[in-house]
C-alpha cells in the first residue's frame, strides 16, 4: 500500500491554537496543479475525527478570500470544526480563460460544475472535483468526520446548494450568504451555463437550486440557512437568495432565510454572519 502524502505543504500558520495550512496537490479531474487551504482546529490533538465544512468562494476568488478575510477561525477553534477552502476553478496557463479575460467565466469562474463543451470540458469539472476528488483526498490525509457541512458566498453559495442538494446523504446542513440560487434566470448563469453546458436549458437544471429544490419536494431534508444583505449591489440583478425562498415556502420547507438592511456582497458582510453559520453548523454535524 502507498501511504505517501499527495499533498504539498506551501504554508503553515498558527491561529487561534490550531493551524492555518495551504496545500498544492495534482488534480487527475480537473487535470491540473491546484492549491486549497485548511484550517485545522486545536481539537485535533484530542478527537478521534474532526468535522469538516467545506467552504466554496465566489467570483474572482482564489482559496484565501475566505482564509484571510472571514476570520472564521475562532469560532472554528471553539467549537472544533476543520475548514476546507477549495479554488473556484481548475488553475494553470494551459486552462483555458475567457478570451476576453472577464470575471465571471474561465479562471476563477467554475461554477462548480461539470463542464460538457469543448473547449472547457477537459478542466472545468469542478463539480466531480468539489464532491468527490478533495473529500476522498481529505479523508486519506486528515482524520475526519464522513460527512461534511457545506456554505458557500455568491457563486460559491450556489455551488454549496446544488451540492448539497443534489447529496443528501453526503451533507449534514448547508448555508450560503447571496447565493446565485436561480442561474438559468439570471446573467452571470446564463453566460457559464452557455459556455459550459451549451444550449439544452434541460442540461441545466441539475445547477440550479430552485429547479433542484422543487424536484426534491417533500424528500427535501438538509437544515438550510441563507444570508443576504439588502445592499448587495448583485441582489437584483442576478436574483440572489430571493427566488429560492419562494420555492422553499411554495413547497412548505422550513430553510432559513435572513436579510440584512445595509449590508453588501463583501466579505465584511461574510465577517459579520459567519458565526451564526458556523453555530448552526455544528448542531448537525
Ligand atoms: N469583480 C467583480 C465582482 C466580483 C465579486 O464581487 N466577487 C465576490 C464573489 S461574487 C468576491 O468575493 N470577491 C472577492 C473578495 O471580495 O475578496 C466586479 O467588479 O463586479
Amino acid at each position: 500500500m502507498n501511504n505517501a502524502t499527495e499533498l504539498a505543504e506551501l504554508s503553515a500558520n498558527k491561529c487561534f491554537g490550531g493551524w492555518q495550512k495551504r496545500y498544492s496537490h495534482r488534480s487527475k479531474v480537473l487535470n491540473c496543479e491546484m492549491h486549497f487551504s485548511v484550517f485545522i482546529p486545536p481539537a485535533a490533538e484530542k478527537v478521534a475525527k474532526l468535522p469538516v465544512l467545506y467552504w466554496l468562494s465566489g467570483l474572482t476568488c482564489t482559496d484565501e478570500n475566505f482564509s484571510t478575510k472571514a476570520g472564521a477561525q475562532r469560532i472554528a477553534a471553539e467549537l472544533g470544526i476543520m475548514l476546507i477552502m477549495p479554488d473556484t476553478s481548475p488553475r494553470g496557463e494551459h486552462v483555458t480563460d475567457a478570451a476576453d479575460g472577464a470575471y465571471d467565466l474561465g479562471l476563477g469562474a467554475g461554477f462548480y460544475l461539470n463542464a460538457t463543451q469543448t473547449p472547457w470540458q477537459e478542466h472545468y469539472q469542478m463539480y466531480d472535483y468539489i464532491v468527490e476528488e478533495l473529500p476522498a483526498l481529505i479523508q486519506k490525509e486528515f482524520k475526519v468526520k464522513e460527512k461534511a457541512a457545506i456554505a458557500g458566498h455568491s457563486m460559491g453559495g450556489h455551488g454549496a446548494l446544488t451540492i448539497a442538494l443534489s447529496n443528501m446523504k453526503r451533507y449534514c446542513s448547508v448555508s450560503a450568504f447571496a447565493p446565485i440560487v436561480n442561474p438559468m434566470e439570471c446573467q452571470w448563469g446564463q453566460k457559464a451555463f452557455t459556455h459550459y453546458l451549451g444550449d439544452n436549458k434541460a442540461e441545466w437544471q441539475a445547477y440550479d437550486s430552485c429547479a433542484l429544490m422543487r424536484q426534491q419536494g417533500e424528500f427535501l431534508h438538509i437544515p438550510m440557512l441563507v444570508d443576504q444583505g439588502l445592499d448587495d449591489n448583485f441582489y437584483h440583478t442576478q436574483k440572489l437568495s430571493k427566488p429560492l425562498e419562494e420555492v422553499a415556502l411554495d413547497i412548505n420547507y422550513q430553510a432559513e432565510f435572513r436579510y440584512h438592511p445595509g449590508y453588501d456582497h463583501s466579505y465584511y458582510f461574510i465577517a459579520s454572519f459567519i458565526e451564526d453559520h458556523l453555530r448552526f453548523h455544528a448542531k448537525y454535524l
